[in-house]
């Protein structure tokens, strides 16, 4: 498998399993790391994560948990039954994250399956500072961004999902090893949609991105393989 294979997490972003089988499968030889989200996980009831098992492909669960600390947990804990490459939680207070990070570990020995990453969700790519001031935080995305990846890592959860426009400030404060998932991705020529902090696949890549998430670019794309090759080849030229 190639290196730029590796970094590429599709996002399966339907509501429809059909849909989203006939994505995986035209999809299947040049893509390696699929996201089931909040839409599809819901409406199938997670049934893609078995096909995508069945395939034999890495599975990114992005549920994106947020609620009171033995909520978090519980559903972590019932997350982990999935046995799933890497699973999103949001950051959250201190006492949640350390609880999630435990309860992997803990389900996952007991299993006997390898513990999926946990990662924490800064602060969406769809907002903007002047969103944050809206919702009355008085930080920008960056400086928010940086001191959640900071407390996530303090927390001992195993990385984040930021902006790749932070991408670079977060592994200077939080080292090489801590994970970074970046969505908001788009190719020069791509809609933006309803994302406000983009940036192509190269200069994420350039930036230290360990992860790239593409959705839309590649999924409402005429050529998803084609789409998705060109990423591919966009990260491994960078
Ligand atoms: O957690 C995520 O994956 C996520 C976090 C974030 O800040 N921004 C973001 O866009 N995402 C997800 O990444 C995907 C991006 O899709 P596109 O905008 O279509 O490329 C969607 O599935 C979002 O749910």
């Amino acid at each position: 498998m190639t290196e730029g294979i590796e970094k590429l997490i599709v996002a399966i972003d339907t509501d429809d399993f059909d849909k989203a089988k006939e994505l995986i499968d035209k999809l299947e030889d040049s893509v390696d790391i699929f996201k089931v989200g909040l839409e599809q996980y819901v409406a199938t009831r997670g049934k893609t994560v078995d096909y995508l098992k069945e395939k034999g492909k890495k599975i990114f669960l992005d549920l994106k948990f947020h609620d009171i600390p033995n909520t978090m947990k519980s559903a972590v804990k019932a997350a982990v039954r999935d046995n799933v490459w890497l699973m999103t939680i949001h950051v959250s207070d201190m006492e949640g994250m350390k609880q999630c990070a435990q309860i992997a570990k803990e389900e996952a020995e007991r299993l006997n399956i390898e513990k999926p990453l946990i990662v924490g969700v800064t602060v969406l790519t769809s907002l903007s500072n002047e969103d944050l001031q809206d919702i009355g935080c008085n930080m920008t995305t960056e400086e928010l961004a940086i001191k959640r990846a900071k407390l996530a890592k303090e927390a001992g959860i195993d990385g984040v999902v930021c902006s790749a426009k932070e991408v670079d400030k977060i592994v200077k404060e939080c080292g090489e090893d801590f994970v970074t998932v970046c969505p908001g991705i788009r190719p020069e020529t791509s809609e933006v949609g309803d994302q406000k902090r983009v940036v192509t696949p190269a200069d994420a890549i350039k930036k230290g991105a360990h992860y790239l998430v593409v959705g839309r670019p590649i999924t409402k794309s005429e050529d998803p393989k084609k789409s998705a090759l060109d990423i591919v080849r966009e990260i491994e030229n960078a």
